[in-house]
């Protein structure tokens, strides 16, 4: 653990009922980096990335076992709220999922829920999150339009502005780009490298040239062990694990 440890997961095990989906899984998240979960389809990558911030509270059977701390904080400790855990480690899913109402309300609707009522302030958030999220040049003239009416790219860069309304620290991206052109992809990975200026992003990725691409550490899972984690770098140029460089060299998964 470093002093940008952020999130710090210690022999973390994780059952479906009586299925073990994670084993043993010890790694530092940084802050203001990005971190890419990469391996083959059900390793446990999305698992991992919702026990960050208790999305498979959700998920009945569901046991887990280990530490998992934020800030040093257990996550799943008696004191943890999972509701303010998860306004400070903010998700955005692998389809575009705007609430059915304006771009404005998106954005305005979780800062109201905490209890912001006041018109400028919300109009203050509601635009630094669009600028933050690349996006409001494409939508200053249209905040009371639909969210439904935008593009399946924007619609992400909304549900990223939405997330950053409530003022995480961290944004956790499920196969963000999955959904998405290569045109809209891109500039999601551009609005990742800005972002993590002022934020930790942690990202599960199907695409190894995106993992490469992206981020500054690389955890390569599978069968639910994490088999390396390292700079992304070493881990695409020069892995430690057979298994790693049988993956990243695409002789399977
Ligand atoms: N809600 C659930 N109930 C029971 N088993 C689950 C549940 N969610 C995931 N699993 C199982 O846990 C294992 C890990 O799944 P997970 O979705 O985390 O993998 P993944 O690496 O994200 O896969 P993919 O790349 O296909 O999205 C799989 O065997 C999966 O079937």
């Amino acid at each position: 653990m470093n002093d940008d440890t952020i999130i710090n997961v210690r022999n973390l095990n994780l059952w479906y009922g009586e299925t073990q989906a994670l084993r043993n899984i010890s790694m530092p998240i940084a802050h203001q980096k990005v971190t890419s979960l990469i391996g083959p389809s059900g390793c446990g990558k999305s698992t991992l990335i919702r026990c960050f911030n208790r999305m498979n509270d959700l998920v009945s059977g569901c046991r887990i076992e280990g530490s998992l701390t934020f800030h040093g904080r257990d996550i799943y400790g008696s004191g943890a709220d999972a509701v303010d855990i998860r306004m400070q480690i903010g998700m955005v899913f692998q389809k575009p999922n705007p609430f059915p109402k304006t771009i404005y309300e998106n954005i305005a609707y979780g800062p109201r829920i905490h209890g912001i009522r006041d018109r400028a302030e919300l109009d203050r958030i509601v635009e630094s999150s669009l600028k933050k999220a690349a996006l409001w040049e494409e939508v200053k003239t249209r905040l009371h339009d639909s969210a439904l009416g935008l593009s399946g790219g924007q619609q992400q860069r909304l549900c990223i502005a939405r997330t950053l309304a409530v003022n995480p620290e961290i944004i956790l991206m499920d196969e963000p780009c999955s959904a998405l052109d290569p045109i809209a992809t891109a500039k999601i990975e551009d609005l990742i490298d800005e972002l993590k200026k002022d934020y930790c992003v942690v990202i599960v990725t199907h695409s190894m040239s995106q993992a490469a691409r992206v981020s500054d550490f690389t955890a390569f899972m599978y069968l639910g062990d994490l088999i390396e984690f390292g700079e992304t770098r070493q881990i695409f140029e020069n892995p430690k694990k057979e298994l790693t460089e049988n993956y990243i060299t695409g002789r399977f998964g």
